[in-house]
Parts: structure tokens; C-alpha cells; sequence
């Protein structure tokens, strides 16, 4: 197996240090060119509702001088919906959001919110943007984003994350589970949240797995080694477990 898994870097907390003295510095533009520039394939970015890291602009600014493909995370919310209509990123990551959680907490109830998800699926759809769902790993969830025509499902690696042991790998093989349900129905399966290079791994091993997006960990790391290194580092292992 050696398909490429494709990286795609989350800048948004960036995003989060820049807004705790709310300059201009440091800029998510400046972090996803140099992520482009140590090997991410694409660039993540969740637009909250409350706007605590990236704002309207860095989407503009993103949509504006990325050469690499931007995956815009957003709730589904018609104020949302016009922004991705506006900007037209390359994909749109539909997740649950709320408004005092720390992190996404969770996947998308997919299954529950059918009626609700279906038009911003095929809103999104018709203007050429590829959808996808972050999920749970869960057969349910993905029967649910058939249902809505999903092209793409991303599960929430969280729970994987933050286990340990016997619940780990019990998480593991619900993720790998999922992966090849997707896949088996057409669905292109991503995964992240919470990926550090001591957990990415196995689940980089995952064949049916196309594409990470992978945050938090790597801008964290970045202070110590530098943006470059820490992506370059995380693009090696992925490049390793294939
Ligand atoms: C949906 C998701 O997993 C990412 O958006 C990531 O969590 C970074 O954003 P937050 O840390 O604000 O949740
Ligand atoms: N969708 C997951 C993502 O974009 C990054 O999550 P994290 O690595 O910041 O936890």
C-alpha cells in the first residue's frame, strides 16, 4: 500500500495566538504558505460562529493566495452557507458546533439532522464545493451521509486520541470499521482531530483512509521546532505507514 495520504494542516490556532493580543501577528496566511511549502496538500479552516480564531478575512485572504486546496470547516448555518457560496473553497467540512464548547466535541448527528443537513449538503454540492461530514465512526452516521449524497465523510479521531490501551485500539478498529464502510459505499473516508505524531500512525495505516487534517498539534509543536519542521515530520510518518 502506498497510495498518498494527503495532509492537510489546520492553521487555526494561528489564528488563536494572533487574536489573544488582536493584531495581525502571527498571520494563518503566512502559516499555511509555509505549511504548503514543507509538503501539506491542503489547508483546514474553521470559520466559528463566534469567531474566536479565524475570521471572515483570513478566508478571503486564504481563498485569495492559496495554490493548495482549502477544506473551510463551518457549522451548517445559512449565514455559513453564504460564506462558502461566496468564496467557493475547494471543499466544505460540515460540523457540529457550539457556541461554549472548548473543541468540537463530538461528530455530526447526521442520521438526527437530515432534514436539516440536506439542503446545505446540496447547496454546497450544486456550486461545486465537495462536502463533506464530520462524523463519529459510526455505521449509522455513515448510512446516515449516504442518505444525503455526502461525497466525502471525516471522523472525528478524538475519541481514538484520547484513549488509552484496550479502549484505544477498540477505537482504532471502530475507525478502520468505518473506513472501509465508506469506501465499500463510494464514500471517500478522511479522519482528524487531535493527531500527534505519537498517535497518527496507526491510523495513517488505515488504507481506505485519503486524507488527515491535522491542527492543534502541529502549531503547537511548531514553537519549538519551527512550522516546517513540524509538518515535514507528521508528512514522514503518514509517508511511513504506507
Ligand atoms: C472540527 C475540528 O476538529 C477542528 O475545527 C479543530 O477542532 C480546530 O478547531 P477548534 O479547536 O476550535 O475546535
Ligand atoms: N477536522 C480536524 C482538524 O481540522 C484538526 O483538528 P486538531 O488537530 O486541531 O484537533
Amino acid at each position: 500500500m502506498n497510495r498518498h495520504l494527503r495532509l492537510g494542516v489546520n492553521i487555526d490556532h494561528v489564528a488563536t495566538i494572533r487574536n489573544a493580543r488582536g493584531g495581525d501577528h502571527p498571520d494563518p496566511l503566512r502559516a499555511a504558505l509555509a505549511a504548503a511549502e514543507a509538503g501539506a496538500d491542503g489547508i483546514t479552516a474553521h470559520l466559528r460562529e463566534d469567531r474566536r480564531h479565524i475570521t471572515d478575512e483570513d478566508i478571503a485572504r486564504l481563498e485569495d493566495s492559496l495554490a493548495i486546496p482549502l477544506n473551510l470547516e463551518m457549522a451548517a448555518t445559512e449565514e455559513m452557507l453564504a460564506i462558502a457560496l461566496r468564496h467557493r473553497p475547494h471543499a466544505a467540512c460540515i460540523v457540529p458546533e457550539r457556541r461554549e464548547e472548548r473543541t468540537t466535541e463530538g461528530g455530526l448527528d447526521a442520521a438526527g439532522q437530515h432534514a436539516h443537513l440536506a439542503p446545505f449538503v446540496a447547496r454546497l454540492g450544486d456550486a461545486g464545493i465537495r462536502v463533506s461530514l464530520f462524523i463519529e465512526p459510526d455505521p449509522r452516521q455513515i448510512e446516515a451521509a449516504l442518505k444525503l449524497g455526502a461525497p466525502v465523510v471525516e471522523f472525528h479521531t478524538g475519541a481514538y486520541a484520547h484513549a488509552e490501551g484496550e479502549a484505544r485500539a477498540q477505537e482504532l478498529r471502530r475507525i478502520a470499521d468505518a473506513a472501509a464502510l465508506a469506501a465499500k459505499n463510494g464514500i471517500e473516508a478522511h479522519a482528524g482531530h487531535g493527531l500527534t505524531f505519537a498517535n497518527v500512525t496507526a491510523i495513517a495505516a488505515i488504507p481506505q483512509i485519503a486524507e488527515l487534517n491535522i491542527g492543534h498539534f502541529l502549531i503547537g509543536e511548531a514553537i519549538f521546532t519551527g512550522l516546517d519542521e513540524s509538518v515535514r515530520r507528521m508528512r514522514a510518518l503518514m509517508d511511513a505507514a504506507r
